[in-house]
């Protein structure tokens, strides 16, 4: 009798196999369509608080009920950064389990927060492009508008518009211009002369550096001390808490032969730790949105993630007359200084005066 377990038949076996494939491919996907994903999630205590700790978000209005109480929350809320990652890991079995990198995320949008723990996530997602890569034959550039909305009763809780470079089955020739496109754009960089930083966290700390900076050629623009080393947990156990199947999480097996040779961290975690980062110096009253969103290059484990934050403008227009709103661009980096994510973040900060 054949024995299946034997190592040469077994080889046999698998080299004859069929495999049940998972995810679509570029070809799959046509503007317009639309991917109701499977997957839902119960957005607890436990994956709010696991995500919050392990990207060093702190704010106390998250974690205790007398500073939640003080922000006008019923208790401590679902954070928006794990509300938006675990928007996002739900769509990937449908939409890049394949394979591809996700490029980057614009719109990023919380119209029915604050939620809280016990809230479950069903998740719709909207081709809204599909694009040739100019530099790039074997793939293509997808993006998609996705909602997660609250499954009992529908309300969009979260949006945002994600592209990601997804494999075609069947790779095209390109004209190389994106290449080329690049090549020819290198413009000496000019920075400001001067780089000024707040002096504290407060709304009134960035007015008064935005006017300290109003002189020319200064900007107000500053590191933050804290790194995060990337490890197991940050890298495969916070993108599988939620449903991210992407194997670039996970599968060191077929990541060996990937161009980072590695699994590599969740773009939500890396993003969610460099605002951590900027977070734990200012004092944040509530998260507007997030654009232009790009990872510029991959992160895995053992790479340390750090930040850095340009303050863009303000306006006294908040929800509330406790804070003020101000715009940041966040510069994610590692420890050989290469920006790895950036961003545009509005965020309401305290008032020193409340
Ligand atoms: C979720 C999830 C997966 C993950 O979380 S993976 C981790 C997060 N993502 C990454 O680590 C990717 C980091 N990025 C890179 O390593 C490089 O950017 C990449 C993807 C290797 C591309 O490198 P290139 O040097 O080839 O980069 P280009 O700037 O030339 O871009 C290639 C084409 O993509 C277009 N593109 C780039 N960024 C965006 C964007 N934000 N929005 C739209 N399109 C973008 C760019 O224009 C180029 O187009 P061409 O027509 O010229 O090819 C999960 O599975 O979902």
């Amino acid at each position: 009798m054949t024995e299946w377990t034997d190592p040469d038949t077994f080889a046999q076996a698998l080299e004859r196999a069929e495999t049940k494939e998972k995810g679509n491919c570029f070809e799959d996907f046509a503007e317009g369509d639309l991917v109701e994903h499977d997957p839902g999630l119960s957005l607890t205590e436990w994956g709010n608080e696991q995500w919050m700790s392990q990207t060093l978000n702190h704010d106390p209005a998250y974690w205790r009920s007398d500073a939640a109480a003080e922000r006008g929350f019923e208790e401590p809320p679902i954070h928006p950064d794990y509300l938006t990652a675990a928007t996002l890991g739900i769509t990937v079995e449908d939409l890049s389990e394949k394979g591809g990198y996700f490029l980057g995320r614009t719109d990023v949008r919380f119209p029915g927060t604050p939620i809280y723990a016990g809230t479950e996530l069903h998740v719709e997602s909207e081709v809204v492009n599909c694009a040739t890569s100019s530099s790039r034959p074997e793939y293509g550039i997808v993006s998609w508008r996705t909602r997660g909305k609250d499954a009992e009763t529908g309300d969009v809780l979260c949006s945002y518009e994600r592209t990601n470079m997804i494999p075609r089955r069947d790779p095209v020739a390109t004209d190389g211009s994106g290449a080329a496109a690049a090549e020819g754009d290198e413009d000496e960089p000019e920075l400001p002369d001067e780089f000024i930083a707040p002096e504290g966290g407060y709304y009134e700390d960035f007015v008064e550096a935005l006017e300290r900076a109003d002189e020319e050629n200064t900007a107000v623009a500053y590191r933050h001390e804290r790194g995060r080393t990337q490890d197991d947990v940050t890298v495969a156990s916070l993108p599988l808490a939620t449903l991210n199947t992407a194997k670039q999480h996970h599968n060191v097996d077929v990541m060996a032969d990937s161009p980072s040779g590695d699994i590599v961290t969740y773009g939500d975690v890396t993003r969610s730790t460099a605002l951590g980062h900027a977070r734990s110096d200012e004092e944040t009253w509530r998260e507007v949105g997030f654009d232009d969103e790009s990872f510029h290059t991959f992160v895995a484990v053992g790479d340390t993630v750090y930040a850095f934050t340009r303050v863009l403008e303000v306006e006294d227009d908040a929800a509330s007359d406790a804070a003020g709103t101000v715009r940041f661009q966040h510069i994610a980096f590692n420890q050989d200084d290469e920006p790895v994510y950036s961003g545009t973040r509005t965020a309401e900060i305290q008032k020193r005066s409340k």
